[in-house]
């Protein structure tokens, strides 16, 4: 990953590269770039743009994204359901008939204006309509900004497990607008802060440092923070996702909590719990099992601890979901080969590793004793 801007402010916008070949493309970072053309047209391939979008987002910014599309383009757009609960097939469903109704052929260009659940889906439209078309992603919640959008992880839910359906298809450009987080609920921006954390956890001790001083920054909105978090995280998933695009190996880690937290959110009803509040309970737990190891010690689980919930986030799991319920779910995931289940522990704080939990009496025992809410 290549780092492009010399600008110490947020104006020009900072851009970053993430380096995938032929497949490569920009993360335009700044304020006030959403509605301007230098930052969208570049990376349409076409004339023909579908825009999609969510009941609750598109009062809010549809029409100041529409300001940054040339006059001359033919431009469709889609309001969907806002939810969790909608990241269905039947929802994309909704945008393969939208594109074929307007007619429209390989080179149009799908644009996700939302959070991760529109970039989600609209990436799987894309990857999918006529075997694959352009995407951009444009996205407005905090989670997103630092995390979905940039990658190529993109599909639906399935009753059975998060994100069952899906396929590897990389945006032609990620244009992040800060501005958008004004309006962002607050519980939104503690579930994007657990995504943050999260890489601290991974591969930055630094960055944990930065965050444990910056938090009550973050969460105020603070301009000068937030572009540091979304750059810093940005840059660390861009060169993870450039090293291993499809997780054979190193990606994994991005996983950190996901094993868990999927498990909670699919149990407890797609919507109920957010997804960054599963992954913030979700981080906890491996930080618990992580200590059970003895990998790392009392402190360091305080530290960790701490500082999910200085982001608002949980350390506890539901109420009523018993071991059983997680071992369920967790058999289900991504990561585990045949049927060993995988986890991504922590060796310390800023170093994850990939862990073959199975069997596991130290597993099953903390799935039962750890705190419930
Ligand atoms: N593809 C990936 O790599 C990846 C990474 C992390 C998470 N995800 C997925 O992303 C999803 C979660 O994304 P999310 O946290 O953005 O949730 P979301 O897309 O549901 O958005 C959260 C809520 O905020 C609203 N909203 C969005 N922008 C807003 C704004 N600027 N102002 C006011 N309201 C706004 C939305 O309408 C929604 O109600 C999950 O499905 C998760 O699995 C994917
Ligand atoms: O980009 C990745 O890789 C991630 O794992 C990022 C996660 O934060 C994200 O929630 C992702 O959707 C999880 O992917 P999954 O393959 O475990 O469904
Ligand atoms: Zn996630």
């Amino acid at each position: 990953m290549t780092h492009d801007s010399t600008a110490p402010s947020r104006l020009p916008p900072t851009t970053l590269n993430v380096d995938l070949g032929e497949r490569s493309y920009p993360i335009h970072i700044g304020s006030a770039v959403m509605g301007t053309a230098e930052w969208l047209a570049p990376y349409l391939a076409g004339n023909q743009v579908l825009v999609v979008t969510n009941e609750t987002i598109a009062p809010l910014y549809l029409e100041r994204l529409r300001l940054g599309l040339p006059d001359h383009l033919e431009v469709r757009t889609l309001v969907l359901p806002d939810g969790e609960e909608y990241k269905t097939l039947e929802q994309v469903s909704r945008i393969w008939d939208a594109l074929l109704e307007a007619g429209f052929n390989r080179r149009c260009t799908l644009i996700a204006l939302g959070g991760g659940v529109i970039g989600d889906m609209v990436g799987y439209a894309a990857a999918s309509y006529q075997r694959g078309v352009a995407f951009i992603q444009v996205p407005t919640t905090l989670l997103s900004q630092v995390d979905s959008s940039v990658g190529g992880k993109t599909g639906v839910n399935h009753p059975r497990g998060k994100n069952m359906i899906g396929a590897f298809w990389q945006p032609k450009a990620v244009l992040i607008d800060i501005d958008t987080l004004i309006t962002l609920p607050s519980r939104e921006l503690s579930a994007g802060l657990a995504e943050v954390i999260k890489y601290g956890l991974i591969r930055d001790s630094d960055f944990l440092g930065w965050l444990e001083a910056n938090m009550q920054a973050l969460r105020g909105l603070e301009p000068d923070a937030l572009v540091s978090a979304i750059e810093r995280s940005c840059r660390l998933k861009a060169d993870i996702v450039a090293e291993d695009e499809t997780e054979q190996g190193v990606r994994a880690l991005l996983n950190l909590g996901h094993t868990f937290g999927h498990a909670i959110e699919s149990h407890q009803g797609y919507g109920q719990w957010l997804h960054g509040e599963a992954v913030g309970a979700g981080m906890a737990m491996a930080a618990e099992l992580s200590h059970r190891l003895g990998w790392l010690d009392d402190a360091q689980v305080a530290r960790c601890n701490a500082l999910i919930a200085s982001a608002g986030l949980p350390l506890e799991a539901p109420q009523g979901m018993e071991a059983d319920d997680f071992l369920e779910r967790m058999r289900l995931d991504k990561k585990n080969l045949d049927a060993r289940l995988r986890l991504v522990l922590l060796e310390s704080l800023g170093k994850a590793c990939v862990f073959d939990a199975t069997p596991s009496d130290m597993l099953q025992a903390l799935l039962e004793e750890f705190p419930r809410r």
